[in-house]
C-alpha cells in the first residue's frame, strides 16, 4: 500500500481516487482555497458537487491549510488544478515537496514564450527554484473525470523522463478498467492533449452552425468530421514544429473525440456556431472551466511569433487561425473551408 497525496480536489483528481483507492492505497485529497465547499461536502457523506459522484468512504480529506499535514509520509503527490491554478500550485505547493517523492500531474496545458517556443507545465514548473529538482510526471490522453468515476474503459499516457518511476507510478494507479501506457517523450504527449482544447472548440463550432441552420438538437456529422479532420492535421504540424515526437497525436486525437463528444470545451463551440458572440457565449458559461480559451491563445501566438521569425507559415493552421479571431478579435464564424483542401500527386 502506498500513501497518495492529491492536491487540488477538482473533478479530474477527484475521479483518479476510485481506481487509487480500489487498489487499496490510503488517498488524502486536499483542497485548493476554492475547493473549500467540495471538502466541506465530502467530509460530510462523500459526495463531489462538480463530479456529482459519491467517492469511496475511507478517502481522507484536508482544507488547503491542512497541506502540510496531507504530505507527511506521502508516497506520490497527485497535481490537480486547472491551467488556472498552475501559478498557485508552482508558488504554494511546490515550495513544501520532497524531491525524493514523484509528483503527477493532471493539468492540461502548455505555456508560450516570447519568441513562439511552447513549454509544458511540468517543465514551466521545473524551471521554478522550488522546482527545480522535482521529480515531474504527467498524465495525458482521454479521459472525462465523470466517466472514469464510472469505471468507464480508459485509456492514457503517463509521461514523465524516467521509465523507472512512471512504471512505479503504472502499478499504483492501473486497474482493470484504467489503462496505462507509458511515454519519455513528455512534449509530445503533453502537447498532443494540449492542443486538443483548442481544436475541440473548433470541431465543436460545427454543431452548433448545425443548429443554427436547423434547429437546436439537429445533429449532422460531415462538417463536424471534416473539422476534426483538419484539427488533427494541424495538431500534428504543431507537434513538429514544437520539437515533440508526431507519434503523440494518438494520445491528442483520441482527447479530441472525447472533448468533442463528452468535454465542457464543446458548449463553448456550440455557442459560437449557432452565432453568440465570444462574450455572449462567455457570460452563458459562467463557472465553466474552459482551458480551450487560454490553449487556443497561446498556441496562436506562438505560431505567430513563430511565423514573424520566418519559423511558421499561418497558412499551415487556418482552423487555430479562425479559432483564434473568434476569441481574439470578436469576428463571426466563418469557416475557411476552402483553406483545408489540398493537392497531393503521387511519384
Ligand atoms: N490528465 C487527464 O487524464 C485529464 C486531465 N484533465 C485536466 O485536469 C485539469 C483539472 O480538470 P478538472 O479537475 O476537470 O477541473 P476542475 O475545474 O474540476 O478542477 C480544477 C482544479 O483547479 C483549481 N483551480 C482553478 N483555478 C485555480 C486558481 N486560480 N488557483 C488555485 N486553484 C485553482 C480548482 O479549484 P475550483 O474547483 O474551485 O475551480 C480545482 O481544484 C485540467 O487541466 C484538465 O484539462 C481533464 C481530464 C483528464
Ligand atoms: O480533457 C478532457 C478529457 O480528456 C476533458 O476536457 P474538458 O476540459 O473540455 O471537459
Amino acid at each position: 500500500m502506498a500513501i497518495l497525496t492529491f492536491i487540488g480536489a477538482g473533478q479530474m483528481a477527484s475521479a483518479l481516487t476510485f481506481p487509487t483507492f480500489e487498489n487499496g492505497h490510503e488517498i488524502r485529497l486536499v483542497g485548493t482555497p476554492l475547493d473549500r465547499e467540495i471538502i466541506d461536502q465530502l467530509r460530510k457523506d462523500n459526495y463531489h458537487i462538480n463530479l456529482k459522484r459519491t467517492l469511496h468512504d475511507g478517502i481522507k480529506y484536508y482544507q488547503v491549510e491542512e497541506m502540510e499535514e496531507a504530505i507527511q509520509g506521502a508516497d506520490v503527490i497527485l497535481g490537480g488544478v486547472s491551467s488556472f491554478g498552475v501559478d498557485w500550485w508552482a508558488d504554494e505547493v511546490l515550495p513544501k515537496l520532497n524531491k525524493d517523492v514523484p509528483i503527477i500531474t493532471v493539468t492540461k496545458g502548455m505555456i508560450d514564450l516570447e519568441n513562439g517556443d511552447m513549454i509544458t507545465y511540468p517543465d514551466y514548473w521545473q524551471s521554478k527554484p522550488a522546482g527545480k529538482e522535482l521529480n515531474f510526471n504527467a498524465i495525458g490522453g482521454p479521459c472525462t473525470s465523470y466517466e472514469l468515476a464510472d469505471h468507464d474503459d480508459s485509456w492514457v499516457a503517463f509521461c514523465g523522463h524516467d521509465i523507472e518511476t512512471l512504471r512505479y507510478l503504472k502499478q499504483i494507479f492501473e486497474t482493470s478498467y484504467y489503462h496505462i501506457s507509458l511515454s519519455t517523450d513528455v512534449k509530445g504527449v503533453e502537447f498532443s492533449v494540449a492542443l486538443k482544447n483548442a481544436y475541440a472548440l473548433g470541431v465543436t463550432l460545427a454543431v452548433g452552425l448545425a443548429e443554427k441552420r436547423e434547429g437546436i438538437g439537429k445533429v449532422h456529422y460531415n462538417s463536424q468530421a471534416a473539422l476534426f479532420g483538419e484539427g488533427v492535421c494541424e495538431m500534428r504540424k504543431l507537434l513538429k514544429l514544437a520539437g515533440a515526437g508526431a507519434d503523440n497525436i494518438v494520445y491528442g486525437a483520441g482527447d479530441l473525440y472525447v472533448t468533442v463528444f463528452g468535454g465542457r470545451t464543446r458548449k463553448i463551440g456550440t455557442l459560437l456556431g449557432r452565432g453568440l458572440s465570444f462574450d455572449e457565449a462567455m457570460a452563458k458559461l459562467k463557472g465553466v472551466t474552459l482551458e480551450s480559451i487560454v490553449i487556443a491563445t497561446r498556441t496562436a501566438r506562438a505560431v505567430r511569433n513563430l511565423a514573424a521569425n520566418g519559423k511558421a507559415d499561418l497558412k499551415d493552421y487556418p482552423l487555430l487561425m479562425h479559432v483564434d479571431e473568434i476569441i481574439n478579435q470578436g469576428k463571426p464564424v466563418n469557416i475557411p473551408w476552402t483553406a483545408f483542401e489540398t493537392e497531393y500527386v503521387g511519384e
